[in-house]
């Protein structure tokens, strides 16, 4: 009740203001063609979110380049493949950040300010992403207890998501928290789930933007207040990291020739103490941040990198010999080194094609920021609006791809980039200033997983269909469908 009244209350004052800032005297821009709609206030929100493949292409081909829709309330450009570097590389002129946060306010959910998780990015990429040589043994060690423990002699998984999030968050512990969590399975649960719980608050259907467009964000840190997923993920990392925290503190201040452990906590410590305090609040939330933006993605695209596997038995030959040379190569060795793992060029190209073709429809969105933008081919959006980038436009386009661009081709990118490298025709990991920072952990983590399970088991479905990501709104998400591991004979 008390929600209600707040969210009328709301909504009234943003509809006054809205009202007053119409006022406000609007530029003369030649805007991309506003695709004409039937009902006022709904304008296309049902037919784009109802089918957003089929609408978004019927769209492009009527439109082509670049276009606005009107959903839930409010003009959004959609662009294609040409436009789109304009987006990512004008820093000066939009802004992924401020619109991501329009549907998903984390440092508002957690009560920090704007940008206070700013320091992140650079820190994953630089002490993990270009320092994988570092974490290759751990990631493979901790992955294979992992597996054995959950899969072990053979099962079929239903709700795959839910296991491989657990196979994927030893290895991420033992990596951003420190190794001697990666057996905690109270640590581990939390690093797997964390994410997930949130998920649904990203694809939330913003209804309320049909009032007003801030008004969902607002519902979103309301909510968050009744119903906060974080909480107790919160203080299970809270409590099994401060005795090590302190621990690492005191080390530090005592030991002049103390050796620190490596990993992502310790690089957390030396950024936010001083005069070896800290405050445990801040690290904790850090910690979770970088949980949330590592296991979700990493988990769902192992899987659906297995489901393809299973979908096109017809190429399973030519992988499962390419993991049988590395193995041969071990030659004693218990572990690869990342070189090894990089000379698995056919995997690789697996993954990559997996990834072009199971991103989402339409995604990251942008926010003008100055008065207007002017495209290169002469369009304008004004200050505020929301820009698209439609990906599986660009991932699905034969100039781009090469030959049948729709067809699953695994080997398609031998000879090209390996997956984790960012490219004008592949953004599954974004582009630009925003590019994913812990691609090269992920892809190297993924294939060091995938090297393991095609080794060991038979992969495949419970029955002959095959099985796609689901589909929600413009958004992809890993199948619930069932997977079957048989373990092989031959253990390795
Ligand atoms: C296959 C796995 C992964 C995929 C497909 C992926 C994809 C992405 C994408 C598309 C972005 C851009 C922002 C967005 O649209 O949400 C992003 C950002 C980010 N990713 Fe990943 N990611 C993966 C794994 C990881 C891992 C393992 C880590 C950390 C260990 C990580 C850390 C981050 C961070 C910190 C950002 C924010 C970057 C910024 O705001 O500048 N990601 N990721």
């Amino acid at each position: 009740m008390n929600l209600i009244v707040q969210l009328v209350i709301l909504g009234i004052i943003f509809i006054i203001s809205s009202k007053l800032l119409r006022g406000k005297q609007q530029l003369n821009l030649n805007e991309p063609p506003l695709i004409p709609y039937k009902y006022p206030i709904i304008g296309h929100t049902f037919d784009y979110y109802r089918d957003t493949e089929k609408f978004i292409k019927k769209c492009s081909e009527e439109y082509g380049e670049i276009f606005s829709l009107y959903v839930f309330g409010k003009v959004i450009t959609f662009v294609g493949k040409e436009l789109y570097p304009e987006v990512f590389k004008s820093h000066k002129d939009f802004d992924f950040d401020i619109a991501f946060k329009e549907k998903f306010p984390l440092e508002r959910f957690m009560n920090r300010p704007d940008k206070f998780f700013a320091p992140l990015p650079k820190i994953i990429f630089t002490f993990l992403s270009q320092s994988l040589s570092s974490y290759a043994e751990r990631v493979q060690k901790t992955l294979i207890e992992a597996i054995d423990e959950l899969i072990g002699d053979g099962k079929v998984i239903q709700n795959p998501l839910n296991t491989f999030q657990l196979i994927i968050a030893r290895p991420i512990a033992a990596c951003l928290v420190g190794e001697e969590f990666s057996d905690d399975k109270e640590l581990v649960n939390t690093v797997a789930y964390a994410t997930s719980d949130l998920v649904p608050y990203l694809s939330f259907p913003p209804f309320l933007s049909f009032i007003h467009p801030l008004l969902h964000k607002e519902f979103l840190v309301l909510y968050f207040q009744f119903y906060n997923p974080f909480k107790v993920h919160r203080d299970v990392i809270k409590r099994k990291v401060s005795p090590i925290v302190e621990r690492r503190l005191h080390s530090m201040k005592t030991n002049k020739s103390y050796v620190p452990p490596v990993d992502i906590l310790q690089k957390l410590i030396e950024l936010l103490s001083q005069d070896y305090t800290i405050d445990i609040d801040v690290l904790t939330d850090y910690v979770i941040v970088a949980i949330f933006a590592a296991v979700h993605t990493t988990s769902t695209f192992l899987l659906n990198s297995l489901h393809q596997y299973a979908n096109y038995p017809q190429f399973q030959k030519e992988l499962l010999e390419e993991q049988e040379r590395l193995l041969k190569s071990k030659n004693g060795k218990t572990y690869y080194t990342t070189e090894d793992i990089d000379k698995l060029v056919y995997l690789d190209s697996f993954f990559k094609e997996t990834l072009r073709l199971s991103t989402s429809i339409v995604y990251f969105e942008h926010m003008t920021l100055n008065s207007h933008f002017t495209f290169s081919n002469g369009y304008q959006v004004p200050k505020d609006r929301f820009v698209y980038i439609r990906v599986q436009e660009i991932h699905r386009d034969e100039e781009l791809q090469g030959q049948n661009p729709k067809e699953f081709n695994p080997f398609r990118h031998l000879g090209k980039s390996l997956a984790a490298h960012v490219e004008k025709n592949f953004i599954a990991f974004s582009f630009g200033k925003h590019a994913c920072p812990g691609r090269y952990f992920a892809a190297n983590e993924i294939k060091s997983a995938l090297h393991y399970l095609i080794l060991n088991y038979n992969i495949k479905h419970l029955d002959d269909k095959k099985v796609y990501p689901k589909i929600k709104g413009p958004f992809r998400f890993a199948s619930d469908e069932g997977l079957v591991l048989e373990r092989k004979g031959n253990n390795v």
